[in-house]
């Protein structure tokens, strides 16, 4: 409750607040309010000096702006018989200034004159940070929003506070669906009874931020129900004593899709469809290993068209390329499906025969040297014929290596060549 006094009598109580204080006197005859008193710091409100405007009505000392607002709130205060707050935003010279301005009545046992306490908070300061907080908030939340991986908030309990748009692309989920639900509704059942102590151990860990797949592909569960391959990094910040963890997340079914697709060409020959040289020199490897753990012998057969450039140089490149397939399509038709062919170089391929000992194998080339001499490859007018000449070896030595046995089986091709070709040589 505030008792009223004359001006001097007040002075050296007010000046010690720390804030802008007034006290305004509603004149009754106009409805104005004429301001009696206030201490130094409320000429930072005045924007002039406090002897300029005492004795003035509000609408004298402010513009109408300012003034017209704070008369409404002052007639309002004065009705009611509460204190009111608001904020009065006041231009100085092209730089706003904020105020939190509280008025209360004051009330008058003498005179019948009413008055009204004004006190002032500058909070100039308050609002710019508050503007800039939500300035960056803006900038965040287009950030998290137009990003293209999805990106997930869950509180210390592990729900769901943030989902941005493309969470909800990459899940099939709504944000309204998700919001305050378990972050276990977005994992396949098998991770869901270990991810709490997956959690608190990366919160216990010393780094902020992790990729989960390091140890083994993580999956996510779209609302259907399917699962599908995603990377997920994680990291964690504490707000008030809880830790919040977010997890950027991208979908890589596509990638995953892309790199099979790429694996799958780099093992083929990309003329013939056949195993490319990469591919056979993986699997001659894995047959020398199966050798010396089971003792199994395989052989190689290594055969080459014979007189391949004459071709060429007579028909043309093209038609070369279009002997080296028939003669790639030859080869699948007359082998097993467990035989593993391929392109060695140019117009020379490798069979590969998984338990198959010499015999065999010179057998299997010998069938494929008569085919070869009788077929022929039709390029535009031309009937073309070719021959062959090959190589025949068995691997059944487990201190040979991969180099030793192939340049066994080339030399041994050549010795065809030698001898005339269209021959096998073992
Ligand atoms: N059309 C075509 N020609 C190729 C390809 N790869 C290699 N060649 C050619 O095949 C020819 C091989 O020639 P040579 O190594 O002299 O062997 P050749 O003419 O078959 O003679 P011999 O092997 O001794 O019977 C070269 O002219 C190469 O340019 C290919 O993919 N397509």
């Amino acid at each position: 409750m505030f008792f009223q006094g004359n001006h001097d009598d007040m002075t050296d109580s007010i000046e010690a607040i720390g804030a802008g204080f007034a006290v305004y006197e509603l004149v009754p005859e106009d409805g104005s309010f004429e301001l009696v008193s206030c201490n130094d710091l409320y000429e930072d409100i005045l924007g002039k000096k406090k002897d300029t405007a005492i004795g003035k009505s509000l609408h004298a000392i402010f513009p109408r702006y300012i003034s017209q607002p704070l008369v409404e709130t002052f007639h309002r205060c004065k009705a009611k018989q509460v204190a009111l707050e608001s904020e009065v935003i006041i231009e100085y010279k092209g730089r706003e200034r904020h105020w939190r301005s509280i008025i209360s009545p004051i009330l008058d046992s003498n005179q019948g004159k009413l008055r009204i306490i004004q006190t002032c908070v500058e909070i100039t300061e308050k609002k710019i940070l508050e503007r800039k907080l939500t300035k960056s908030m803006k900038r965040f939340e287009a950030v998290v929003q137009s990003a293209y991986d999805g990106i997930i908030t869950v509180d210390g309990n592990q729900n769901i506070k943030l989902f941005n748009q493309a969470a909800e692309q990459i899940f099939g989920f709504t944000q309204d669906e998700l919001l305050g639900e378990p972050l276990t509704r977005l994992m396949p059942q098998r991770y869901r009874k270990n991810h709490g102590a997956y959690v608190e151990g990366f919160k216990e860990s010393v780094v902020d931020s992790r990729s989960m797949q390091t140890r083994a592909p993580v999956h996510g569960l779209r609302k259907d129900g399917s699962e599908f391959p995603i990377e997920v990094t994680i990291s964690k910040i504490n707000i008030d004593n809880s830790t919040e963890l977010t997890a950027v997340i991208r979908d890589i079914s596509e990638k995953n899709r892309l790199m099979e697709e790429l694996l799958l060409a780099s093992q083929e020959d990309f003329l013939t469809g056949l195993y490319n040289r990469r591919k056979l020199t993986e699997l001659i490897n894995l047959e020398i290993k199966r050798y010396k753990r089971f003792g199994r012998p395989f052989s190689f057969i290594l055969a080459d068209i014979d007189y391949f450039k004459a071709i060429n140089d007579q028909y043309g490149h093209d038609c070369g390329d279009e002997v080296i397939k028939a003669f790639a399509q030859l080869m699948r038709s007359s082998l097993r499906d467990t035989d593993a062919i391929g392109r060695w170089g140019g117009e020379e391929f490798l069979i590969l025969l998984p338990e198959a000992e010499l015999d065999h194998a010179c057998q299997v080339a010998e069938k494929l040297r008569q085919n070869s001499e009788q077929l022929s490859t039709r390029y535009e007018d031309e009937e073309i014929k070719f021959t062959i000449s090959a190589g025949v070896a068995e691997y059944s030595d487990a201190n040979v290596d991969r180099a030793a046995i192939v340049k066994k089986v080339d030399q041994l091709m050549y010795h065809a060549k030698k001898e005339g070709r269209n021959r096998i040589v073992s």
